[in-house]
């Protein structure tokens, strides 16, 4: 018998939950909670985080706060939360660019709310909310980019660390300024950073507060590639460009492709390779399988 659409309605709604918590890192458990640090941050508006999806399953996510070089605020933060829920409900996505409004990527959190809650209390919470969001949409079945242009600093930088890739405009810098703030990375840069670059490299970046120009980035591994353009729009053309490299197959077959990297890198080598048999398993005899044994392309 069919549930009545109420029912319905919760059990999504369940699920929904329980996915989320099973892709975040911290809970009730470790002494976090959300909805107090969510009501807080509300306390810090401005700005905003603007998501559009579009028909070929590429996601654009701006950060739009151009007055404070693209800044988090309070508001941002919690609307990062919202724009990564939407996406890991978005069953056609491929792809994701993340780009700051204004010609400039993100200049981290914004200091006059960091003033504001300087507490530990308040700093730990914080801290656990943006690692639960940027492991979230580190862990989405989307390929991700993140396009800097202009500076990407403090927060900013370490939000590049949760993308798969990273781009960068002719003029463009990566820069974690913690130690400058008397700071570390708590957003997860650090843990990120160490797994692209090594634990040398990192040092250096965090030690030095270092200035990563693309040349540089792209020597480290930090970055994938130094795009021709430094104009906004350009630039933004040529990322779409870049990553259509890697969406250019049916969605369940770019998802499961992602999904198998992210079981690679974060579990333990048996059950990675049992994660791998199951996402198999989900594109064997599927269609583009099928049809692919149907055109027996010759791969030269
Ligand atoms: C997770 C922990 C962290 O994120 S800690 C790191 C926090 N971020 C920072 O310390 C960056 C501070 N900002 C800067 O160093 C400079 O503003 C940078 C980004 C280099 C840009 O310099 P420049 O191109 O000369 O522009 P500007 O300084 O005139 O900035 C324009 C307006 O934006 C503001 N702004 C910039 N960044 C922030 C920020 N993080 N929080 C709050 N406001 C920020 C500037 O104050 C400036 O505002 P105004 O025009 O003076 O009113």
């Amino acid at each position: 018998m069919a549930l009545p659409l109420w029912k319905n309605a919760l059990q999504t709604t369940k699920k929904m939950i329980l996915q989320q918590r099973r892709l975040s890192l911290y809970n009730s458990a470790h002494g976090y909670k959300e909805e107090l640090i969510k009501k807080k941050l509300q306390q810090f508006a401005g700005g905003s985080i603007n998501l559009s999806k579009e028909d070929n399953g590429i996601g654009i996510l701006t950060l739009n706060n151009p007055k404070l070089m693209n800044a988090f605020t309070g508001t941002m933060m919690v609307e990062l939360q919202e724009r990564v829920t939407e996406l890991e409900n978005w069953k056609d996505g491929k792809g994701l660019i993340i780009h700051g409004a204004g010609n400039t990527f993100c200049s981290g959190s914004d200091l006059n709310a960091v003033k504001e809650i300087s507490n530990s209390q308040d700093g730990m919470n914080m801290c656990m909310f943006m690692q639960n969001t940027l492991t979230r949409l580190m862990r989405l079945p989307l390929i991700s980019v993140a396009l800097v242009q202009g500076k990407a600093f403090g927060g900013g930088a370490e939000l590049t660390t949760a993308c798969d890739f990273r781009l960068m405009a002719p003029g463009s810098e990566i820069r974690f300024v913690h130690k400058s703030m008397g700071l570390v990375p708590g957003w997860g840069g650090a843990a990120r950073l160490v797994r692209i670059v090594g634990s040398g490299a990192a040092l250096q970046l965090l030690g030095g507060a270092v200035r990563v120009d693309p040349e540089r980035a792209l020597r480290l591994g930090l970055s994938d590639q130094t795009l021709p353009s430094s104009d906004e729009t350009r630039a933004l053309g040529e990322a779409r460009a870049w990553l259509s490299q890697y969406t250019d197959a049916p969605a369940t077959v770019i998802r499961a492709v992602k999904n198998v990297v992210t079981a690679g890198r974060e579990l333990p080598l048996e059950a990675a390779l049992r994660t791998e048999k199951d996402i198999f398993g989900t594109v064997w005899g599927g269609p583009a399988n099928l049809q692919a044994l149907v055109r027996r392309p010759k791969h030269k």
